[in-house]
């Protein structure tokens, strides 16, 4: 399966220190998890997360979730034994935090093929300072093992001195660069924490504005948010039923040599039913995954 190409809707992160919540990874309806050992993790729990993520990660059972595992930094104490111990795991990605320069995942890169990483795990980045933004595209294009960015919005807006604000337009100018960049590179992309967790409308608007800028799901701090992402991040009844129907309409255009079709009034060409195409694979991923 294309890196870019599975659901990737509800992202939920658990601080490894925490094992009842690593332990409720293997029952919850997220799409994938991220196993913390950095900024959830105080210092002196350092090693107990990283042995409790590694432990919860050999013992297996979280099914179809996308298991990435948050490491500490190169320059920090821990950094380095973080990325051997879950280069030697069986997690689908090693997450790196505060990248700012494609040099960080080439070092990456070279210690999990020197600790013989399984062909499938990815590196994926933490995009959350400015002159990550500013550097997008190096990092996106940094090496073929990269699978995705996370946007780190809480860290930025604290490098940015920005405000959270319900529009996120201080925000924007680097959503946006992300964006580019990890299309431009056939990356997946997921969108930064919606920190208050009593306020849900600000969640829901927070779905509808990531998913409306193109993000492929949203990370997420706390179950009871799974629900509300997967919704918003799934195609609806309706936009699948729309897909089908202007993929048979091109269909049947095509065969008859006729390049555009009419559909309801809109016009329908080739570009139109890639998109299309997408949405259904989407939506019968999602099916899959609900069945596994
Ligand atoms: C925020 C929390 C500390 C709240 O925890 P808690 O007080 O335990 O919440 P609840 O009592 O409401 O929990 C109810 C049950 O759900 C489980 N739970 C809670 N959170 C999680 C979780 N993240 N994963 C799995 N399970 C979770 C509790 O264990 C309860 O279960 P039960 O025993 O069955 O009742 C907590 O939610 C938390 O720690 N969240 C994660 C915080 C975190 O990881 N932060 C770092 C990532 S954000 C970030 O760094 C982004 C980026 O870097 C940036 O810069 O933007
Ligand atoms: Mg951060």
């Amino acid at each position: 399966m294309a890196v870019s190409s599975r659901p990737r809707r509800s992202v939920l992160y658990m601080p490894g220190s925490n094992a009842r919540a690593l332990e409720k990874g293997r029952t919850l309806l997220a799409d994938g998890l991220i196993f913390d050992m950095e900024d959830a993790v105080a210092p002196d729990s350092k090693k107990l997360a990283r042995d409790q993520i590694i432990a919860a990660l050999d013992a297996g059972g979280f099914g179809p979730r996308e298991i990435q595992v948050r490491v500490n930094g190169l320059n920090t104490p821990w950094g380095y034994d973080d990325i051997v111990a879950t280069a030697r795991s069986k997690a689908d990605a090693i997450l790196l935090p505060k990248v700012e320069s494609p040099e960080t995942i080439q070092q990456v890169a070279a210690i999990m093929q020197a600790e013989g990483a399984h062909e499938n795990m990815r590196i994926w980045c933490m995009m959350e300072t400015p002159l990550a933004m500013l550097n997008a595209r190096e990092i996106a294009g940094a090496h073929p093992l990269l699978g995705g960015f996370v946007m780190g919005t809480s860290d930025l807006a604290k490098d940015l001195n920005c405000a959270h604000t319900r529009d996120r337009l201080p925000m924007i100018t680097s959503l946006g660069l992300c964006m580019l960049a990890a299309r431009a590179y056939d990356l997946a992309i997921l969108d930064g924490v919606h920190l208050d967790l009593s306020d849900d409308e600000g969640f829901d608007a927070s779905c509808v504005q990531g998913r409306e800028l193109g993000f492929d799901g949203k990370t997420l701090i706390h179950p009871k948010t799974i629900a509300a992402a997967n919704k918003a991040f799934a195609p609806s009844e309706t936009e699948v039923a729309w897909a089908r129907k202007i993929i048979a309409a091109h269909k049947d255009a095509s065969a008859k040599g006729q390049g555009v079709v009419l559909v309801d009034g809109k016009l329908i060409e080739n570009l139109h039913v890639v998109s299309a195409q997408r949405l259904v694979a989407l939506a019968d991923q999602i099916a899959a995954m609900a069945t596994a």
